[in-house]
């Protein structure tokens, strides 16, 4: 048990990675508290089952009124909390040059802005609990490369990567350490249209040395060890979890 008695905050945990998460921060030990945006029920009763306490916030991360809701949550139902996974984001593929403008804004709101507020608010409760903690962004392996329909959402995956190397500076001195996961493509809601294309599939299929694209729950162990005690030297780091895609020119 890695995580044994921790509280974890994880947003966007109704589904795929976030979800996958969750589940298995609970595996190893924790109470979770996730947000979401419509409900939570599958990971609600994923992690009872379990045996270990669960709290679903309704909120748009966007908000910044949702990151002090998921801390109070928190408070509230475990006593404070010990992980942060800012895992919430979205990706509406769209060509650069007609990109419409409230495309654009909503993608930098939910996934810089909205992983802005929540480490933000986090981070703030962690200094005051005295007892540190770790902070992990789902990041991208699309903070290292781009994509031809993600000129809005690859920025906001390195920002979010960034914003783990600059918090692992300033909250450092309360033992508060921040890193990212970089998924490679990872099989769910969030590109369930853009991998209907079987070429698209052939090709992912065809570079990733491991044969295959990611399942959420391939998320969840790097995920636990950036959590756990395993990591206590390590901050301002990331770690690329994509089957190889990202090194495999040829
Ligand atoms: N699926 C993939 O291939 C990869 C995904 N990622 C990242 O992983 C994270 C999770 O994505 P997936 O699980 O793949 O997508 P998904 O679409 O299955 O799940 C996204 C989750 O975020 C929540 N969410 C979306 N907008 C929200 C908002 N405004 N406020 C609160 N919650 C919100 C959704 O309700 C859902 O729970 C995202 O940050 C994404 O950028 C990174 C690399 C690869
Ligand atoms: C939505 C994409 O398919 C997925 O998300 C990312 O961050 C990478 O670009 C993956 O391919």
């Amino acid at each position: 048990m890695l995580l044994k008695d921790k509280t974890v905050i994880v947003t966007g945990g109704s589904r795929g990675i976030g979800r996958a998460v969750a589940v298995a921060c609970a595996q190893h030990g924790a109470n979770v508290v996730v947000s979401h945006h419509s409900h939570a029920d599958e990971t609600i009763a994923d992690i009872k089952a379990l045996g270990r306490g669960v709290v679903a916030v309704k909120g748009d991360v966007a908000d910044p009124h949702t990151a002090q809701l998921l801390v109070q949550a928190a408070v509230e139902h475990f006593g404070g909390v010990d992980v942060l996974v800012s895992n919430a984001g979205i990706c509406p593929f769209h060509g650069f040059l007609d990109m419409p403008l409230e495309t654009f804004q909503r993608t930098m709101e939910v996934n810089l802005h909205g992983a802005f507020y929540v480490t933000q608010a986090v981070a703030n409760r962690m200094k005051d609990q005295g007892r540190g903690g770790s902070i992990i962004a789902i990041s991208s392996i699309s903070a290292l490369v781009g994509g031809e329909y993600q000129t809005h959402y690859t920025p906001t995956k390195a920002g979010v990567h960034s914003l783990m190397q600059s918090t692992a500076i300033a909250l450092g001195k309360y033992g508060i350490r921040c890193n990212s996961v970089m998924p490679g493509t990872i099989l769910t809601d969030i590109n369930k249209d853009d991998l209907s294309d079987p070429e698209k599939v052939a090709y992912f299929n065809k570079r990733i040395p491991l044969g295959r694209m990611g399942q959420p729950e391939d998320i969840g162990g790097a995920v636990v060890f950036l959590a756990s005690d395993m990591a206590a030297y390590v901050t301002g780091a990331s770690l690329l979890v994509d089957g190889g895609l990202f090194v495999n020119l040829q």
